[in-house]
């Protein structure tokens, strides 16, 4: 179990392209309320979501008039301020939605839109410019696990993502291997953990000790509310990134509140 009291565990919901405006407002609410009647402790776990853009003012505007205890942010931004770049979503515009974090480097962004390495960072780098917290993913494909091993992929890819992080930043990591994402089968706790300890590693070479002690690393690929205790009893892995699980409210509180249905 997780007893860094530094790191407080995060369940993050990134809903992909699914939900309208109008769904994502009955989506929050109902999660809310769901969290509420069960007691949640938002102070123990934190709880994220990551809608579509066009959905972010209704959530941003349902969070703040309710004062929901949740978390919110953006699934990619552009590497720039403003400018010529069609289709692009501003760090700033998303600053000014009051989003607290925002999805960088999904092997959905790297794999359907070649997002390169020197992207990731570009875009690492524009969030903290707008203080946002980056969720950095990382994750290995089959053939890189074949080809490489387990940690050396995602070890490179978060190297190349902090390239331009001087400072000691407040970020979190994302280890989603590429083959466990949405296909039912979940890398096995202790392949998190071996991964989760190297990616630790890289966050103490390059950002330090303390920065290292402090991030949160999530993992993600098949979590569902049967699983997600045995991720988190792994002293690396922080939480969860969740993705066709966390569009079902019962499964995605069941996830959020793992320490109840197995006493950790
Ligand atoms: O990509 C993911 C979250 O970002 C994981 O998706 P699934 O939970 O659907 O496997």
């Amino acid at each position: 179990m997780n007893i860094n009291p530094r790191r407080t565990p995060l369940i993050a919901g990134n809903w992909k392209m699914n939900l309208d405006h109008l769904q994502a407002i009955a989506f929050v609410q109902k999660l809310a309320w769901n969290l509420k009647d069960a007691g949640h402790d938002f102070t123990a776990v934190e709880v994220a979501v990551f809608p579509p853009f066009t959905d972010l003012r209704s959530v941003q505007t349902l969070v703040s008039a309710d004062k929901l205890p949740l978390a919110f942010g953006a699934q990619d931004l552009s590497a720039a301020d403003s400018g010529a770049y069609t289709g692009e979503i501003s760090g700033a515009f998303l600053a000014q939605l009051e989003c607290q974090y925002v999805i960088i480097g999904h092997s959905e962004r790297r794999t359907l839109h070649n997002e390169t390495d020197e992207q990731v960072g570009a875009k690492v780098t524009a969030a903290l410019k707008h203080n946002l917290v980056p969720l950095i993913c990382v994750g290995e494909s089959a053939e890189d696990l074949a080809i490489a091993g387990p940690s050396a992929v995602p070890v490179a890819q978060l190297r190349a993502a902090l390239a331009g992080v001087t400072h000691a930043a407040d970020i979190v990591v994302a280890y989603e291997p590429v083959w466990a994402i949405g296909s039912g089968q979940a890398a096995t706790p202790e392949q998190a953990e071996q991964v989760a300890a190297a990616l630790r590693g890289v966050l103490a070479d390059t950002l330090g000790q303390d920065v290292a002690d402090k991030t949160r690393i999530l993992y993600g690929g098949s979590v569902k509310s049967g699983n997600i205790a045995a991720f988190m009893r792994e002293p690396n892995v922080d939480g969860a990134l969740v993705g066709g699980a966390s569009l079902d409210i019962p499964e995605f509180s069941s996830i959020i509140r793992y320490h109840k249905h197995v006493g950790l």
